[in-house]
C-alpha cells in the first residue's frame, strides 16, 4: 500500500487509522456535508434501519413463545395459539426482510451519490493543484486517496454506520429483554459470556496481525519473481539463475516460518473458541436448565434467552471490529479533507474556448530571476537570469545537462513562482496575468510526448477541443503527421496509448506539434528530444517545428546544436546562469567559449 504522509493533524498508526477522539470525530463530521443534498433519503434509510433492527430483536421472543405455547405455558401472552405465533414469526421475518431491503436501498442511494460527489471534488482538486503539490508526494500516495481512502469512507457511510447502530441496538435492547426474562440468568451470563467474547476479540486481532505479516512475507517472495522475470535478460546475461533461485528459496523459507508461527496461534485460537466460548454457552444453558428444573423459567424463555445471548455475543464481537473500521474511516476522512482544503491554482474555473481568451503578443522579459525548487529550497537552480525576447523572435537555450534550461521554461508557464526578480509578458508581470490566459497563450512540444489513450484525432484535438475536422486535418498536415496517419487502416481514428498502437518517438512529436499548431499560441516552448531520431524522421520533425515557429516567440531548449543555427539568439546556460549570449556565428568564433566547446564535442561525437 502506498505510504501515507500528508502531515496529518490527528495521530495515526501504521495502517492509517486515527485514534477516535472528540476532535478527530468533529473534524471528520464535515464529510457529512456531502450527505446533506441527500438528507431525506438518508432519514428514510435511518427509519428503515430502526425498524429492521427492532423487528430483528423481536424474533427470539416469538421463538421462545412458540416453544412455550406447545406446553401451554404461553397463556396470558397476546398470542396463545401455536399457529398464530408461528404465523406472527413469519410476519416478523417478512417485515424484517422488507425493511432491510429499503434500508440497504436508501443508504446505497445516499452513499453512492455522496461518494461520487467526493470523488468528483477530489479529482477536480487534484487537477487544479499546483505542480509543487505533486513534487512533494508520490503518485501512488495520491491515487490511494481517490481509491483506498474513498473506499473506506464509502464503507463507513453504507455499511459501518448502519452496523454500528444495529449492533448497539442489539446489545442494549438484548440486555434489557434478557434482564426482563430472568435477572438471575442474565447476571450469570453477563459475568461470563461477554468476557469470553472480548478475549476472543483480542486473540483474533493478534492473529490478524500475524496473518498480515505472513502475507507481507509472501508478497516479498513475489517481488523477487516479478523483478527477475522482468529483468530476465539481465539475470541470464550475468548467469545468475542459481543465485536468484537461492534468493527466492531463502525468501520462501521466511514466509513458511512466519506462516507456521501464525498456525500455532490459529490452532490455539480455535481450541479457545471450542472450549472457551462453547464452554461459556454450556455454562449458561446449564444454569438456565437448573432454573427451568426449579420452575423459575419456562423452556421457551430459556430458548429465547440463549438466542439473545448469541445475539449479544455477536454484537460485542461485531462492535470490536467496527471500532477498527471507524478508526480507519476517520483516518481516511481526515486525509481526504486535508486535500480538499489545499489551495488550488488560480486558473479560470469556467470552460472557455480558446477563442474567448485574450491573445498576448509574446514579448518576454526575465529580470534578475532567481529560483529554487520548493522541494529543494537549499539549492539555487537559477541565479540572476536576465533575458528579453521580442514578439516573434526565436531564442535557444543550450548548456550542459542540469544547467537549468527546462526550469527557465517552466517558470514562464508559472508552474512555479520565481524566488526573486520577475518575468513579464507584454510588459506585465506574469503573476498579474490571469493564469489561464497566460498558459493558453503558450504552446509546448515536450521532450517526451505522452499521448492519452484514445484516437489520434482526439490527441491532436487536445490542443483545442472545439477545433473543426478541417482544422484538425490541416494541423496534422502542417505537422508532417498526415502521411504516417494515412498509412494506418483507421487513419485519424487509430487508437493510441496503452490499449492502442505504439507510435514512434518522431511520430509522437509530430502529434504534439499538430496539437501546438491547433492551439495557435503566441509563445512556443520547444523542448528538443534528447535521443536522436533517425535522419528521415528528424528532418520531418524539424520541418514541422520550423513551420510551427513562424510568427511566434519561441524558446528552444536545444540538446543538439545542429538544429538551432537559425535562431535569433543563443543563450548558454551553465550552473543556473547565462554565461554566453549571441548568434551562432558570434559564439562559435570564441574558441575558449562553452558554446564552441560544446560544438566541438558534438561534432566529434557525430
Ligand atoms: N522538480 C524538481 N525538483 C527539484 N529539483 C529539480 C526539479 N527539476 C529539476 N531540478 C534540478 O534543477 C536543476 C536544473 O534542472 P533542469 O531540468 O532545468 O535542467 P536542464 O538544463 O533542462 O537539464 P537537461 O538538459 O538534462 O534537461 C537540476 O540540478 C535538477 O536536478
Amino acid at each position: 500500500m502506498a505510504k501515507r504522509g500528508f502531515g496529518r493533524s490527528g495521530a495515526e498508526d501504521t495502517e492509517g487509522r486515527t485514534k477516535i477522539s472528540k476532535d478527530s470525530f468533529r473534524r471528520s463530521l464535515r464529510i457529512f456535508s456531502y450527505v446533506l443534498p441527500y438528507k431525506y433519503k438518508f432519514i428514510i434509510g435511518l427509519i428503515f434501519l430502526v425498524f429492521s433492527s427492532l423487528t430483528f430483536m423481536v424474533f427470539p421472543l416469538f421463538t421462545g413463545k412458540l416453544v412455550d405455547s406447545s406446553t401451554g405455558q404461553a397463556s396470558g401472552w397476546f398470542l396463545e395459539d401455536i399457529n398464530m405465533i408461528a404465523l406472527g414469526l413469519f410476519g416478523i421475518i417478512l417485515l424484517q426482510g422488507v425493511f432491510s431491503f429499503f434500508r440497504v436501498y436508501f443508504f446505497a442511494q445516499v452513499s453512492e451519490n455522496a461518494i461520487a460527489d467526493i470523488r468528483r471534488d477530489l479529482y477536480s482538486k487534484f487537477v487544479q493543484l499546483p505542480i509543487s503539490f505533486y513534487e512533494k508526494r508520490r503518485v501512488g500516495e495520491i491515487t490511494s486517496r481517490i481509491t483506498t481512502d474513498i473506499g473506506q469512507v464509502q464503507d463507513a457511510m453504507s455499511i459501518t454506520l448502519a452496523e454500528l447502530f444495529r449492533q448497539t441496538t442489539t446489545l442494549l435492547v438484548g440486555i434489557v429483554i434478557i434482564m426482563w426474562t430472568s435477572i438471575k440468568l442474565s447476571m450469570f451470563m453477563l459475568a461470563t459470556f461477554p468476557v469470553l467474547v472480548a478475549l476472543a476479540l483480542v486473540f483474533g486481532r493478534k492473529i490478524k496481525a500475524l496473518s498480515k505479516k505472513t502475507q507481507d512475507e509472501l508478497a516479498n517472495t513475489n517481488v523477487i519473481v516479478e523483478e527477475t522475470l522482468q529483468a530476465i535478460n539481465t539475470v541470464k546475461a550475468f548467469t545468475n539463475e542459481m543465485f536468484e533461485v537461492g534468493r527466492y528459496q531463502a525468501s520462501l523459507g521466511r514466509a513458511v516460518q512466519t506462516a507456521l508461527s501464525t498456525a500455532y496461534y490459529r490452532g490455539a485460537f480455535i481450541t479457545f473458541i471450542i472450549i472457551g466460548l462453547f464452554g461459556g454457552i454450556i455454562l449458561v444453558i446449564w444454569y438456565g436448565a437448573t432454573l427451568v428444573q426449579n420452575g423459575d423459567l419456562s423452556i421457551g424463555d430459556l430458548i429465547s434467552f440463549i438466542i439473545y445471548t448469541v445475539f449479544i455475543g455477536a454484537s460485542v464481537g461485531g462492535l470490536g471490529d467496527l471500532y477498527g473500521k471507524v478508526q480507519s474511516a476517520l483516518g481516511a476522512t481526515e486525509r481526504i479533507l486535508e486535500i480538499l482544503n489545499e489551495e488550488e491554482e488560480t486558473t479560470s474555473k469556467a470552460l472557455r474556448s480558446l477563442n474567448e481568451i485574450p491573445k498576448l503578443a509574446g514579448n518576454i522579459s526575465y529580470k534578475n530571476v532567481a529560483f529554487a525548487y520548493p522541494t529543494r529550497t537549499d539549492i539555487a537552480v537559477l541565479n540572476n537570469i536576465n533575458l528579453s525576447i521580442n514578439a516573434g523572435e526565436k531564442i535557444a537555450l543550450v548548456g550542459p545537462s542540469g544547467a537549468g534550461k527546462s526550469t527557465i521554461a517552466q517558470l514562464l508557464m508559472r508552474f512555479y513562482d520565481v524566488a526573486a526578480g520577475s518575468i513579464t509578458v507584454d510588459g506585465k508581470d506574469i503573476r498579474d496575468i490571469d493564469l489561464t490566459t497566460l498558459r493558453a497563450n503558450i504552446g509546448i512540444v515536450p521532450q517526451e510526448v505522452l499521448l492519452f489513450g484514445g484516437t489520434i484525432r482526439e490527441n491532436i484535438a487536445y490542443g483545442r477541443p472545439e477545433a473543426t475536422e478541417a482544422e484538425i486535418t490541416a494541423a496534422a498536415q502542417q505537422a508532417n503527421a498526415w502521411n504516417f496517419i494515412q498509412t494506418f487502416p483507421e487513419g485519424m481514428e487509430t487508437l493510441v496509448g496503452e490499449r492502442g498502437i505504439k507510435l514512434s518517438g518522431g511520430q509522437r512529436q509530430r502529434v504534439a506539434i499538430a496539437r501546438a499548431i491547433l492551439k495557435n499560441p503566441a509563445i512556443l516552448i520547444l523542448d528538443e528530444a534528447t535521443s536522436a531520431l533517425d535522419s528521415e524522421s528528424e528532418q520531418l520533425v524539424q520541418q514541422a517545428m520550423h513551420q510551427l515557429m513562424q510568427n511566434r516567440t519561441t524558446i528552444v531548449i536545444a540538446h543538439r546544436l545542429a538544429t538551432i543555427r537559425k535562431v535569433d539568439k543563443i543563450l548558454v546556460i551553465d550552473g543556473g546562469a547565462i554565461v554566453e549570449e549571441g548568434s551562432h556565428d558570434e559564439l562559435s568564433a570564441n574558441p575558449e567559449g562553452i558554446y564552441a566547446n560544446l560544438l566541438k564535442l558534438q561534432f566529434e561525437l557525430n
